[in-house]
């Protein structure tokens, strides 16, 4: 999908979300962050530090108490709930810890439900869908039910799922949190690869490991997001806010 011209994937200015109650929770204090095409970043912190509401954030899922936001170029700010989900189906896949396949499903047919609101004609769908799912590795597998693959397996189909409508950015949750360390070394091949290959990746996690194969790294803590200074690509320094 191309963007609006050479605007950053995502950008996010003095952003933050606060839980209103008594006393009320800064889970995200305001930060700065530009995430360029090609990027692939972590962002890493421990339990309760705030990952889960910047994602939820960058993911449109919700929306921050203040700053700007802007996906794509498009600040998302001015837009109904209905503009904001056709914005998160065509430039946003999820990957989730959990998978969230249907286990009703074959493999092609988990991909292919991620298209109905992008892709009018059905056939189209599954081409495409097998296409993707030939791309993660999985074009033996087409027609399994997920209850018949590994986790490995099950992570590949929700990974093609992701990236079946070409998105802007891939946003990774914990993508190995239910893997084998094994298996989830081969998952990080994979987004690696897909990195290589243009995929945009965000990766939260609380694993040192698994945030060590990004090639940018964040870290958050108690709400306050910090990368060291020489880990911001030239490019994206020279932007102000
Ligand atoms: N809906 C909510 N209302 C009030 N406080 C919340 C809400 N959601 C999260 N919080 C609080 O905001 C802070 C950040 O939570 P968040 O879920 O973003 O952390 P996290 O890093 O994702 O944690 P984990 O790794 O355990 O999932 C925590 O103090 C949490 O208790």
């Amino acid at each position: 999908m191309t963007t609006a011209a050479a605007a950053p994937v995502l950008e996010l200015c003095d952003v933050a979300r606060t839980y209103p109650g008594a006393p009320p929770v800064h889970a995200l204090r305001p930060v700065d962050l530009t995430v360029e095409a090609g990027d692939y970043l972590a962002v890493v912190g421990p339990s309760g530090s705030g990952k889960s509401t910047l994602l939820n954030l960058l993911g449109l899922l919700d929306r921050p108490t203040s700053g700007t936001f802007r996906l794509s170029g498009v600040d998302v700010a001015g837009l109904n709930e209905r503009d904001r989900a056709a914005l998160r189906g065509r430039r946003v896949g999820f990957v989730f810890q959990s998978f969230h396949l249907l286990p009703y499903r074959t493999a092609t047919e988990n991909v292919t439900l991620a298209q109905l609101y992008v892709t009018p004609r059905s056939r189209r769908r599954e081409l495409v869908a097998e296409q993707t799912l030939r791309r993660v590795g999985l074009g033996h597998r087409l027609q399994a039910l997920p209850s018949t693959m590994s986790g490995g397996e099950r992570q590949r189909v929700a990974i093609a799922r992701a990236l079946v409508n070409a998105p802007d950015i891939l946003l990774c949750d914990e993508p190995t949190g239910n893997l084998d360390s094994a298996t989830a070394q081969a998952v990080m091949d994979l987004l690696e690869e897909l990195n290589q290959a243009g995929v945009t990746i965000i990766v939260i996690t609380h694993d040192h490991a698994v945030a060590s194969r990004a090639r940018r790294r964040v870290t958050i803590l108690d709400g306050h997001l910090s990368e060291p200074a020489g880990n911001v690509p030239d490019s994206i320094r020279e932007q102000a806010c």
